[in-house]
């Protein structure tokens, strides 16, 4: 991705008017190889650009490929592979690519420029297919300050880009190191474990949370290679049949416990494998459709509401029917819901497009967590991804909240009230998708009006998109179990036990083997080490409107009953008050004291609370708001912490996945900072 400044006000070759760079004396440095490579006339020509369309980056850096200096090894090109038209139907295509570089090269040595060479359409094959075999897509996981482009990527594409050491790393899908990029395209490895001497060193060339099948036809595809890793071997071999028949034969192995919580409610538990594989065959077609759907209405066509509303019913429906939350379809669509939601939320639907938008970042990261808890440790850098885009979700979710708060009181926000001191709004210096979350940094006593990008959120009735959504279901239980299990994970390591949960799917389907966290028979359970719990662990249980007409069957009105904390306390103990967890939309409110306790930070809770009452200073916010405020800019937080702990792994700060990498990132150095 590139940056924002490159973006939005690129400076361009003034030959080509194509090759974009982040400044002067950059477009200066490169301009040698951008014009005697023949790039900046490949750029110019019409024709290739109508031929090749996007592929012009796959030939433009073959082009730079071969003026490579000094001449380096030769880069393995697997071109016999690539070219072969019985087994590869886009032969065809690298050939023309391969024509284009060959005439590119002509045309630099027919106008005598220095360093030119001809090429035959031979070699110019073997480069492209080096190209295909060794570039990498440059995606910065972290924010960036600055980024440049460095040649002629196009506008919106990702540059494609080629290392002279760093292209050489095999993959594997059980990397034990991850890349990333720095400002101006430096790139990284760092391991992601201990390594031995002389054992291989791995990246990952594709999402690691996709199951073998998948993985193997996208290295095939776009890599032309069977994967010889552990992990596919493993993989690639029957696995035991799962406990209750219930398992897909295309998806990652979760744990047991979540099996059995998670199996088809139509099956009885001793159903036959053959009638477990017809139900998992039709609900893999069934998210196969709603995939293609998607890519029809919301990639091709740019119906984002349109894909909300047909995606979102479709996947409760697959869900209903028996699909595992993490089914890597399902995780496909949640990808494609989460942008529909955001672009619908932008375009003025109502604040829920953004609060679905941050659920199905959850789930995403969910699954991305489920992984490393079963030890694939080489899905931290796509976990870390996942938690930190989730938290910019809900830092948009909060603002969204925020302002339309402030909208909703007789005299609008009052413009004398100055935000605290430790609190100002603004974006974070990056790049990445994140460029349009408020942010809150503890960096700067003014607030930077300009800088706020307040999503323009209208109530769901004035507007066609919103319209269309004003009745949607509510999402099934599984979904907020999930959720459930996602807090688990991440309390998981930390000497405490997490708030646990109830949901209907736990009420309903106990399962023998599930962790006694999520049984939660008695509705909220605290641990074995209540007696040393925080004391905010005790502190009240709030339960949002949503959450009492969502589960009615929990006995009484939860805390507006109560009298004081320690008696909503009791009673929420004894009516079994719902789930918890993260509120956003539906029952999922919650009082995430658990993690508070493992961040031993006690003093940012209050912080937090004053820092929104400020916000909200005068607009006549009552205590349950302020609560819902208060649980969306903690899950924010968490989640930005996580993600920054993952991080530290990443980036090599942290050798181990330990509770202080994971959870220690509100004490550390942030390469970001989301401080309440
Ligand atoms: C970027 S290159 C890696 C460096 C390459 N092995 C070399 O010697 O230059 C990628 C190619 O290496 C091979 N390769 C990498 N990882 C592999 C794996 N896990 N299994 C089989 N082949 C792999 C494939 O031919 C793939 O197209």
């Amino acid at each position: 991705m590139l940056s924002p400044k490159v973006l939005e006000d690129p400076i361009k070759c003034t030959r080509c008017g194509s090759a974009h760079y982040c400044t002067h004396r950059c477009m200066k440095d490169d301009k040698d190889v951008h014009v005697q490579s023949g790039e900046c006339n490949l750029l110019q020509a019409d024709s290739a650009r109508d031929e090749l369309g996007s592929l012009l980056r796959e030939a433009c850096l073959a082009l730079r490929l071969l003026q490579w200096k000094p001449p380096q090894p030769a880069l393995l090109s697997n071109w016999a592979k690539f070219l072969d038209p019985s087994s590869r139907d886009d032969a065809g295509v690298l050939l023309l690519i391969a024509r284009a570089v060959a005439e590119a090269c002509k045309g630099a040595v027919a106008e005598k420029l220095e360093g030119a060479r001809g090429l035959s359409e031979k070699e110019a094959a073997e480069a492209v297919c080096q190209v295909f075999t060794n570039s990498l897509e440059y995606e910065p996981i972290l924010p960036v300050a600055s980024a440049c482009a460095g040649s002629a990527a196009q506008q919106g594409e990702p540059p494609a880009v080629l290392y002279q050491l760093a292209s050489r790393f095999n993959h594997s899908c059980r990397a034990n190191a991850a890349y990333h990029f720095k400002p101006g395209g430096t790139i990284v490895v760092r391991t992601l474990v201990d390594i031995d001497a002389d054992q291989e060193i791995c990246i990952s060339y594709l999402d690691p949370l996709q199951p073998y099948p998948i993985r193997t036809a996208q290295l095939r595809e776009k890599f032309c290679f069977t994967c010889c890793c552990e992990r596919c071997a493993a993989e690639r071999s029957p696995p035991p049949p799962a406990q209750n028949g219930a398992h897909d034969d295309d998806a990652p192995s979760p744990p047991a416990w979540f099996l059995s919580a998670m199996a088809p409610p139509g099956l009885p538990d001793e159903a036959a494998p053959e009638d477990v594989g017809r139900s998992m065959s039709q609900i893999r077609n069934m998210l196969s459709k709603l995939m293609e759907q998607a890519q029809e209405l919301f990639v091709r066509g740019g119906r984002a509401a349109e894909a909300w509303a047909v995606l979102e019913a479709g996947i409760f429906k697959a869900v209903a029917m028996g699909a595992h939350p993490f089914h890597h379809r399902c995780l496909e669509l949640y990808s494609c819901l989460a942008s529909a939601c955001r672009v619908c939320a932008k375009t003025g639907a109502s604040g829920a497009a953004l609060r679905r938008a941050a659920l199905y970042g959850l789930l995403q990261s969910a699954a991305a967590e489920a992984m490393l808890a079963v030890g694939e440790y080489g899905a931290l850098p796509q976990a870390a991804r996942n938690w930190a885009e989730t938290g910019a979700l809900l830092c948009e979710v909060l603002a969204a909240e925020l302002e339309q708060q402030r909208r909703s009181t007789p005299h609008g926000a009052p413009a004398n009230v100055a935000a605290p001191s430790h609190v100002s709004t603004g974006h974070p210096q990056n790049g990445s998708s994140m460029q349009h979350a408020p942010y809150y940094r503890g960096v700067s006593n003014e607030r930077p009006q300009a800088h706020i990008d307040w999503p323009d959120i209208a109530p769901a009735e004035q507007t066609a998109q919103g319209a269309g959504h004003k009745s949607i279901p509510e999402p099934p239980a599984e979904f907020a179990l999930v959720l459930c299990a996602t807090w688990h994970a991440l309390a998981l390591d930390t000497g405490h036990d997490c708030v646990s949960a109830q949901t209907h799917a736990a009420q309903q389907r106990q399962r023998p083997n599930m962790p006694s966290s999520l049984q939660s028979q008695q509705g909220i359970e605290h641990g074995r080490d209540e007696q040393n719990a925080p004391s905010s662990k005790r502190q009240k249980v709030a339960r949002s409107p949503a959450d009492a007409k969502a589960d009615p069957g929990s006995a009484g009105t939860g805390t507006a009953e109560a009298d004081s904390d320690t008696d909503r306390h009791a009673a929420a103990e004894q009516q079994h008050v719902g789930p918890q967890g993260l509120w956003l939309d539906f029952r999922l409110l919650g009082e995430p004291a658990g993690f508070m306790s493992c961040q031993a930070q006690p003093s940012s809770r209050p912080d937090l609370r004053a820092a929104l009452k400020a916000e909200l200073a005068m607009s006549g916010t009552d205590e349950e708001q302020l609560n819902r405020l208060e649980h969306i800019a903690y899950g924010a937080a968490i989640c930005h912490a996580h993600a920054a702990g993952l991080l530290q792994v990443v980036l090599g700060r942290s050798h181990t996945l330990t509770q202080s990498s994971a959870f220690g990132a509100f004490f550390a150095p942030l390469p970001y900072k989301v401080t309440f």
